[in-house]
């Protein structure tokens, strides 16, 4: 928890940047602008809608989305091809992609072992981009692709915005860039068309909410609990009230993740007014630790199921 706190200052108070690797004037003076919109959709490759116009579809069918989080290649990338495939018949409305990463910060230890068994197989960032671009034309649910900042930096944030955007990634997670970063991160997202979701957690000061909530692009993610990722026995009631709190500062959809791993959870959070809930290492471990990869595939079908009705 501690190195998440540490590492992950965009989505952290601003008393706590003492660690932070960016100059000490990055964190001041914050001005976001509100008035840049993404082009129309005449750069998609697919015929999938973005995550915005996904949350605007549901909210007028009044229904709450459903957002699993899987890591790339794990148990190897024929099964991440499958369970994207499993995850978008089963109803999910939007699917996190994790970009398996060798220091995954905000993550626990099922994400985190799942992160390490998929890169000692060979996973690398091409090799996810390659399999995306044969699955994204047979999904109908849109790709937010998750990664850490590191593998964007090294690519040039340019050339890899454009690389996800060729494939048809339509949004992208990037948990540990600072707020002040994001302008940069933010511009190029827009040019290319990709949504750039930015993430809050209990411990950010409300300007930075409503900051963060400016800025962010497809939907606010709103963190349940300080920490790193990983199934929890319930909900923190505290969302409730940060949930509108949110709402109060924004009109964007939110989305709660973190610990979120039953039926229930999904239920109660729907019910506190989140228009979308984000379930990851739940289902990240059941790939991890099936049997085979098929025994795999047919129990995240199952649990998919299990939520997705829980919401309906
Ligand atoms: O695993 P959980 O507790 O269900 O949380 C969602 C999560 O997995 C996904 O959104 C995510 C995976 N790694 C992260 C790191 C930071 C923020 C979010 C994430």
């Amino acid at each position: 928890m501690a190195a998440f706190l540490k590492a992950t200052h965009f989505i952290h108070s601003n008393n706590k940047l003492q660690n932070h690797p960016f100059p000490q004037s990055y964190t001041q003076n914050i001005k976001i602008s509100t008035s840049r919109k993404p082009p129309m959709a005449a750069l998609s490759t697919t015929a999938t809608v973005g995550l915005s116009d996904t949350f605007t579809r549901l909210k007028q069918q009044g229904k709450v989305a459903l957002i699993p989080y899987i890591t790339a290649g794990d148990p190897d990338l024929a099964t991440t091809a499958e369970a994207l495939k499993v995850l978008d018949r089963c109803g999910s409305d939007i699917i996190e992609l994790g970009v398996p990463y060798s220091d995954p910060l905000a993550d626990g230890p099922v994400i985190q072992a799942a992160a390490t068994r998929s890169l000692s197989r060979g996973t690398n960032f091409a090799k996810v981009i390659s399999m995306l671009e044969d699955v994204i034309p047979q999904l109908s649910c849109p790709i937010a692709l998750f990664t850490y900042y590191n593998p964007i930096l090294k690519r040039g944030v340019e050339k890899f915005m454009a690389t996800v955007r060729d494939i048809g990634v339509h949004g992208l997670v990037v948990p540990d860039v600072p707020l002040e970063e994001t302008e940069m991160l933010r511009k190029e997202a827009v040019r290319h068309n990709i949504e750039l979701v930015l993430l809050t957690t209990p411990t950010t000061p409300t300007t930075r909410m409503k900051a963060i909530t400016e800025a962010s692009e497809g939907f606010v993610y709103l963190v349940s609990t300080v920490g790193v990722t990983g199934a929890r026995e319930s909900v923190s009631s505290k969302v409730q009230s940060l949930l509108k709190d949110i709402k109060e500062a924004t009109s964007k959809p939110v989305a709660v993740g973190f610990g979120i791993s039953k039926p229930e959870h999904v239920k109660q959070v729907a019910g506190w007014g989140a228009d979308g809930v984000i379930v990851g290492s739940a289902m990240v471990r059941i790939l991890g630790e099936a049997k085979s990869p098929e025994e795999g595939l047919k129990e995240l079908e199952v649990f998919t199921t299990s939520l997705k009705s829980a919401l309906s």
